[in-house]
């Protein structure tokens, strides 16, 4: 397979470069926001300003992003009229992001997805199991990460939070952080985002009622498992039909 690489410099961008150097991938270009002839990995990286005669000369099997909403809908659009598959792993979408992704999603496969780690995605299944087992428990949601995140919450807090509503089949209020006279009330849900050193990713949803609390926890330990997750969902739509994918609902096909 031969992959494209966006945002290359980036924390995320140079851990897909190393993860696809030790899995012998070739890689097409890579790209950055006002590259100056830097390498990773031992490829060089070009500006993003050449992104599309590159994606025209190369024609890569499919583009890893993970930059920004800005960059990451640029991009899908050039995806687009040149028909190579985008994955994406960016987070912090507005609604009108969403809507721009879709429509390059009927051109050209296009997949999101918020967290690319297996364990997040058992972590998914685990919450919705729980919240159906003890629908009347309250529900709170933390997540912690490094100090240059900058989105809250993350992705995959919202993608979590989805996930416990569509199983109790109603929109909660979602409280984000509490300060002041603010007693909980009814269905909302408390969530909570936490900034700090270089912690990679955390994300626990937390269940209480009846004098017991359950707690379901899930830590990444290395950007590896996002960059893993992220290169084997390249593989599967290089192979797809044009389409607005999720990583959730293709995950366990990988
Ligand atoms: N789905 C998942 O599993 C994961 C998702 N993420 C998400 O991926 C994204 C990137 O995270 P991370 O690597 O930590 O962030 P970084 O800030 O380390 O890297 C982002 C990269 O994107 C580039 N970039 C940002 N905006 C633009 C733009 N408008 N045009 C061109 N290039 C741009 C930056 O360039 P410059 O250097 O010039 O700023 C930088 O190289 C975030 O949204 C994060 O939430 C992160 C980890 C896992
Ligand atoms: O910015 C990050 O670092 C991460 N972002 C993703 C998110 O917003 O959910 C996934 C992961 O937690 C790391």
């Amino acid at each position: 397979m031969r992959v494209a690489v966006t945002g290359a410099t980036g924390r995320m961008g140079k851990t897909v470069l190393a993860v696809a150097r030790e899995r012998d991938l070739d890689i097409a270009f890579a790209v950055n926001r006002g590259a100056d002839g830097e390498h990773v990995e031992g490829v060089p990286v070009q500006p993003s300003t050449e992104f599309e005669a590159l994606l025209d000369a190369e024609r890569p099997d499919a583009v890893v992003d993970f930059t920004g909403p800005e960059a990451t809908v640029a991009y899908a659009g050039a995806c687009a009229t040149y028909g190579v598959p985008l994955v994406t792993g960016t987070t912090g979408f507005s609604e009108a992001d969403i809507a721009a992704l879709e429509e390059a999603g009927t051109e050209t496969p296009v997949l999101v997805g918020a967290n690319f780690s297996r364990g997040v995605q058992a972590l998914l299944d685990a919450a919705e199991s729980a919240v159906e087992n003890l629908p009347e428990y309250d529900v709170e949601l933390t997540e912690t990460h490094h100090n240059g995140k900058r989105d809250a919450p993350s992705g995959t807090a919202k993608v979590l939070l989805d996930r416990v509503e569509g199983t109790r089949k109603a929109e909660s209020d979602r409280v984000h952080g509490r300060e002041g006279e603010a007693p909980r009330e009814g269905d909302e849900i408390g969530v909570h985002a936490r900034r700090a050193g270089d912690i990679t990713g955390e994300h626990e949803v937390l269940l209480a009622g009846n004098h017991e609390a359950l707690e379901l926890t899930h830590r990444a330990g290395s950007r590896d498992v996002f960059a893993e997750g992220a290169l084997d969902a390249a593989a599967w739509i290089a192979t797809q039909p044009a389409d607005y994918y999720r990583f959730e609902t293709i995950a366990s096909q990988l």
